[in-house]
């Protein structure tokens, strides 16, 4: 098996050639109303649009010029596409890639031509007026059904309309290489494919991790896409040392031991799992002791610190506490590697922000091997104003990496090969 990359298409010559790029530009975005305080501005320069919706961070625009610029610089006309959030399969203006397009041009330095709907008229008349050497971007894959559809034929339908855009495809979506999606999984088998420069970064990286890696091994698992990562502890446990579980994802677990969690994030449904998860776990699993209880989803709620088995009934948990901070920077003391996914607490209010940036500044305190994972960790790294430089690697993916450290076979990179 063997995939092919970029430097492939480039050798082949791509000038006048129209080259369709998955790209992950599912970038955290926040409104301009004051709901989600301005904290982390000084470090992250935002980037707005009149209509309202700021960029909170532009990693992963960044993360794929690399790719953007070498197809530009080769001539090619470059088509790029990507999702943003998870609107439900027609278009919802607050995902809209539009202040996208924006930021994007600002970064390559010419403007990026949007097309304000995915494959329909302004789509084809976009990509039809693009001249050598310049870029346009789609409107969000997830305004269309097809995208995100489980029934082959219409993804398929889906594909063959985004396929039409490309003489080849370039996969640069390491952040969505999980996701069996027609713009991931079904248009590489409809044109000549590779990997883009990130996507090969990433599972270069990512590979020392999937292997064997230097031990202890610890984990660190928060965030709120928990029943995704739910799936995924059952699979890492085997592999790590020890699993430390903080975020949203904590309060699932909370439950499972018998405690109630108040109006906090919970997977009702997941919770015998999480009690069989606990059961098997050899006691690599660490829960919080203490959290931050607050009684609304607000910057400004009244909030106090208050012990895991404890929480008020219509308190919400909102990060971890200082007593949890100080066990779990006591586990990754002596850890030879690190992965962490998912911020600690709603780190994008300051009120909420204490736990994620005590296990982040825990993590780089060890002689670890670090990867941070994750569009939200990453953000969250650079908002906190914490140096970048002092992790291992800060990779795009989540979902993905989580599932490339498992060891399965990724829809998104089982498409590549050939
Ligand atoms: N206790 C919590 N309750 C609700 N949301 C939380 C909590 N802790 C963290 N979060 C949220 O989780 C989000 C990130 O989750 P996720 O997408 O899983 O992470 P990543 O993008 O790094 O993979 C952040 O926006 C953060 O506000
Ligand atoms: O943000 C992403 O994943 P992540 O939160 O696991 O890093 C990717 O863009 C994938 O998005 P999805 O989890 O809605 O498919």
């Amino acid at each position: 098996m063997t995939i092919r990359t970029l430097d492939d298409l480039l050798a082949e010559g791509v000038s006048g050639r129209r080259v369709l790029v998955r790209a992950d530009l599912n970038v955290p975005l926040d409104k301009q109303t004051g709901q989600i305080a301005d904290h982390n501005s000084a470090s992250a320069p935002r980037h707005g649009t009149p209509d309202g919706m700021r960029i909170a961070d532009d990693g992963r625009i960044r993360a794929v010029l690399p790719t953007l610029d070498a197809l530009v610089r080769a001539g090619a006309k470059v088509v790029v596409c990507s999702h943003l959030g998870r609107p439900k399969g027609a278009p919802d203006p607050q995902y809209s890639l539009r202040p996208v397009a924006g930021r994007l041009g600002e970064l390559l330095g010419a403007p990026v031509h949007f097309a304000t709907d995915t494959v329909g008229d302004s789509a084809r008349s976009t990509v039809e007026a693009l001249a050598d050497g310049q870029v346009a971007l789609l409107e969000n894959l997830r305004f269309n059904k097809g995208e995100t559809s489980k029934d082959d034929a219409e993804r398929a339908a889906f594909a063959d309309q985004l396929a039409g855009f490309g003489e080849a495809y370039v996969d640069d979506a390491f952040g969505a290489v999980h996701r069996r999606h027609a713009s991931v999984y079904d248009v590489p088998a409809r044109l000549p494919h590779v990997a883009g420069r990130l996507v090969l970064r990433e599972v270069e990286v990512l590979g020392r991790l999937a292997g064997e890696p230097e031990r202890p091994y610890v984990v660190v698992l928060g965030g709120s896409k928990v029943s995704d990562k739910l799936a995924v502890i059952e699979a890492l446990l085997p592999k790590v040392d020890r699993l430390l579980i903080g975020g949203g994802m904590c309060f699932t677990f909370l439950k499972a031991q018998g405690h109630e969690v108040g109006t906090s994030l919970l997977e009702e449904e997941m919770v015998e799992t999480c009690r069989n998860l606990l059961e098997r776990s050899e006691g690599k699993i660490m829960l919080p002791v203490d959290v931050v209880a607050a009684d609304a989803f607000a910057p400004d709620a009244a909030h106090d610190t208050v012990a895991a088995d404890a929480i008020p009934a219509k308190r919400l948990g909102l990060d971890i506490g200082p007593e949890t901070v100080a066990g779990f920077a006591a586990a990754l003391a002596d850890a030879k590697t690190v992965f962490w996914n998912g911020p600690m607490g709603v780190f994008e209010m300051p009120a909420f922000a204490n736990g994620t940036r005590g296990v982040a500044e825990a993590i780089t305190k060890t002689d670890a091997f670090t990867v941070v994972g994750g569009g939200d960790s990453a953000a969250a790294v650079r908002a906190l104003g914490l140096d970048e430089s002092s992790f291992g690697h800060i990779s795009t993916g989540g979902g993905a990496s989580l599932e490339y450290l498992e060891g399965k076979t990724l829809p998104g990179i089982a498409a590549l090969e050939d």
